[in-house]
């Protein structure tokens, strides 16, 4: 699915947040938003995934009108992992990974056999298998962060907005979640800190500052010194990693 979203405009309070952003995720491209703390990368996502009204814009997945659709029609094609995932009842992990069926079900409807095998693929690709009954509150943070992932992938979403998914994790699990999001082939819309997985994973990035598109581009096109000055205030010489070839990143104050 495509994603555009188009001239958004969010004011909290009597602050523009985000202003005249438009977006463009094409089919199966894996899109990232960079930009520092606070520049309205998860306001952005958070008026797109519906979670807050913006006061100008239009959001399109393919043809479906986000902002006029209901969030069940929504969820069957969009798959949400936010930034911040707590919550007061102890499920199961298989349970919680469970809820991702919802939006496929009718009300009430009890799960299936198909339902369990979509769950048990999930917690097998994000390694989960081993915690399938542990009760999610007593994992840790990484862990958790992985279950939302199974939640969505469980969700079969033709789409994903994932807003910084590997906070909390380390640097096998970072790979390997954003590995395993990239292999699912469909259009992903990421906000991201790192800037080598950034470079890394993305097909195309937008850089946001002071809530507009400072940016836009291929990773090379958009991380270059003097864009990541300009974004982060810091000293930034860019590379190319002798190891990996990839694009790497020395920075100083
Ligand atoms: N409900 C709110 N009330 C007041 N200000 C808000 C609210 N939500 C967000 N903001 C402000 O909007 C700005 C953008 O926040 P946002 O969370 O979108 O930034 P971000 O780019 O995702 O940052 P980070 O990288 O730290 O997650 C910040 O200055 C934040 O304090």
């Amino acid at each position: 699915m495509e994603l555009t979203a188009k001239d958004m405009e969010i004011r909290i309070g009597k602050k523009d947040i985000v202003k005249n952003v438009s977006i463009l995720v094409k089919k199966q491209q894996f899109v990232g938003l960079i930009g520092p703390n606070g520049c309205g990368k998860s306001t952005l996502l958070k008026s797109i995934y519906k979670s807050l009204v913006p006061q100008k814009g239009m959001v399109f997945l393919d043809d479906l009108d986000v902002l006029k659709t209901s969030e069940k029609k929504i969820s069957q094609r969009l798959g949400v992992v936010g930034q911040f995932n707590e919550m007061n009842f102890d499920l199961t992990v298989q349970q919680m990974v469970m809820l991702g069926r919802t939006p496929h079900k009718k009300m009430l409807e009890s799960d299936k056999q198909e339902d369990f095998e979509i769950v048990e693929e999930a917690l097998t690709t994000t390694n989960l298998l081993d915690y399938k009954n542990r009760g999610f509150l007593s994992l840790s943070g990484g862990e958790k962060q992985r279950v939302i992932l199974a939640r969505t992938i469980a969700q079969q979403p033709k789409f994903m907005i994932l807003d910084e998914p590997t906070n909390h994790l380390d640097i096998r699990y970072q790979i390997e979640i954003l590995s395993c999001v990239k292999g699912l082939n469909i259009g992903v819309l990421a906000a991201l800190h790192d800037l080598e997985m950034a470079a890394h994973y993305c097909d195309y990035l937008y850089a946001i500052k002071d809530g507009e598109v400072y940016a836009h581009g291929t990773p090379e096109e958009v991380l270059t010194s003097d864009t990541i000055q300009a974004l982060y205030q810091i000293k930034c010489q860019t590379y190319t990693n002798p190891v990996t070839n990839g694009l790497s990143f020395a920075y100083g104050i």
